[in-house]
């Protein structure tokens, strides 16, 4: 069972950047704060300079939608703060409108486990402007995190080929959360299993373990280690072989295997966490075959990452089971997802007409994208062909023509007909929850079934091949017309 709200109660209203309550007093202050608006949170590129990206994060960011509460001790502090010349900074006006904030918002999103691609939108909040604008740093803080470790899983999943992984990160983990959520992400990029106990029982996931070095250290000898752990635990034993040395390691786990046999048991495993990993389970895998133990796994840890995985397989490594901590949580070697959360469009009321809105950027891939974003995927008999941008306020021609923002001179056109589907479903109307998210292990499937649908070249590590993305034409010349505009260019 998934209780993610647990991690976000009582409040974590603070939970944002500074800025954002300064936007919002003055927005209150000024009257803007009757206006509407609709933000749209999207990357740039893809993380690892990879092909893909997997969407993360979206249960704990609904959570945070739905908990988004100032409590007393909130506004108090609030209360307290002052500007320059002493004087508080926020009224108490504000305050109480703070206390009384609904959150009606619109949001559609990606569901998790959605693969997506630089520029597509993948969660869009439409309303009053002062919960839009409360909402952009911790909804970026939450998405961007998770789908940057669900994608590095995705990769390290792709590499082991079908083989479990199982997440040991939690020790090297970014804080507290970042370990907790990261074990989560992990697990929708398609992990087995996770050694951080607290995540596997927050949401559901399988928790699995080996042993330590100390517990070999704490006897006089590795193969009484393995024994007494054998005689307390005779249905999980898998041991970690290369405290003194793994060869001899793996002759002691052998001697353990048969007398868990002997009392009706099964040795699971061996571990390698060093030496080289290709040479040693080869080796393992030979002295278990031979001793009679061929449905014990080699297991292997150290610092493993996708690279190595795809180079322990080529060199023809028998490892079963890969232990992937640091690298996996961390998201090694980027340290961001680099998402943005930008303004789309505005209104003066609920009833008024949209205006689109655009930032101008000398960076062609930094200028935004103007309009109620969504995003339709086509395909084909082979899988995947392309997603085209579009703005809701247009819709999409049957046979639309999409621009590759990068070049325009780039378009195709999709046959009319062709199948396809918006990537983003509604998850709140008027703060109401509209969508019930997956359990996790459906997010998982969606990862795995999203993937398979895409070229080869678009999951290698090399050079990936660019997945086709562009905007719908109309958008496209919307936005150039409003870029034209903004820098005083004729047209
Ligand atoms: N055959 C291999 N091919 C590619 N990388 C490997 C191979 N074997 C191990 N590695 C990786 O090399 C890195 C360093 O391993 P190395 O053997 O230098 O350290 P170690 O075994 O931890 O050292 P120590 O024995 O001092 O603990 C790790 O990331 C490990 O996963
Ligand atoms: O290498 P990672 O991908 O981060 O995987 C997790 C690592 O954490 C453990 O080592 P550690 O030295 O912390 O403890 P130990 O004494 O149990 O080996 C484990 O043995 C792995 O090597
Ligand atoms: O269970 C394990 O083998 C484990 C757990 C955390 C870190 N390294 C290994």
């Amino acid at each position: 069972m998934s209780v993610p709200s647990q991690l976000y109660r009582p409040s974590l209203a603070l939970l944002t950047d500074y800025y954002e309550l300064t936007m919002a007093y003055a927005a209150w202050k000024s009257g803007a704060a009757a206006k509407q608006a609709s933000f749209t949170l999207s990357f740039r590129s893809n993380p690892f300079h990879g092909g893909f990206t997997v969407a993360a994060g979206l249960e704990h960011a609904m959570d945070l939608v739905s908990h988004l509460r100032f409590s007393d001790e909130d506004l108090a502090w609030l209360a307290t703060q002052a500007g320059a010349d002493g004087a508080p900074l926020f009224e108490a006006g504000f305050l109480d409108a703070l206390r009384t904030l609904e959150v009606d918002v619109d949001v559609d999103a990606v569901p998790e486990g959605t693969v997506v691609f630089p520029t597509e939108p993948l969660v869009r909040v439409t309303g009053p402007v002062i919960p839009c604008m409360l909402l952009e740093t911790p909804l970026l803080a939450v998405v961007n995190f998770q789908t940057l470790v669900a994608t590095k899983a995705a990769r390290v999943c792709l590499a082991a080929g079908g083989d479990p992984v199982l997440e040991f990160g939690l020790r090297r983990a970014q804080g507290i959360d970042g370990g907790l959520a990261a074990s989560r992400a992990a697990y929708v990029g398609g992990c087995a299993a996770t050694s951080n106990t607290l995540a596997a029982r927050l949401y559901g996931i399988p928790g699995k373990g080996t042993h330590a070095h100390s517990w070999v250290m704490l006897h006089a000898g590795e193969r009484e280690a393995f024994l007494e752990y054998a005689k307390a635990m005779p249905a999980n034993c898998v041991f970690l072989v290369d405290t003194y040395g793994s060869l001899d390691g793996i002759r002691n786990a052998v001697e353990v295997g048969r007398w868990l046999r002997e009392h009706g048991h099964d040795l699971l495993g061996v571990r390698l966490d060093s030496g080289d990993l290709a040479w040693l389970s080869i080796q393992a895998r030979r002295m278990l075959d031979e001793a009679g133990f061929p449905r014990a796994a080699v297991y292997a840890s150290n610092e493993l990452d996708e690279i190595i995985i795809q180079s322990l397989k080529d060199q023809g490594a028998r490892i079963g089971v890969w232990g992937v901590g640091t690298r996996l949580v961390t998201g090694q070697d980027d340290g961001a997802l680099g998402g943005v959360y930008k303004l789309g469009a505005v209104r003066a009321s609920a009833d008024a007409r949209w205006e689109h809105r655009v930032k101008v950027s000398e960076q062609a891939a930094k200028t935004t994208i103007p309009g109620l974003l969504q995003v339709r995927r086509f395909s084909g008999p082979q899988g995947f062909l392309a997603d085209v941008v579009y703005d809701e306020l247009t819709g999409l021609p049957a046979s639309p023509v999409m621009v590759d923002p990068l070049d325009p001179t780039r378009r195709r056109q999709l046959a009319e007909g062709t199948p396809a589907e918006d990537l983003l479903v509604p998850v709140f109307r008027g703060g109401r929850q509209v969508y019930r998210p997956p359990p996790l292990d459906a997010a998982r499937a969606r990862t795995q079934a999203q993937l398979a649908r895409f070229h080869a070249g678009v999951k290698r590590f090399v050079n990936p091949h660019q997945f086709p993305v562009g905007l719908e034409r109309e958008l496209h010349d919307l936005r150039t017309e409003l870029v034209l505009a903004a820098r005083g260019a004729p047209i």
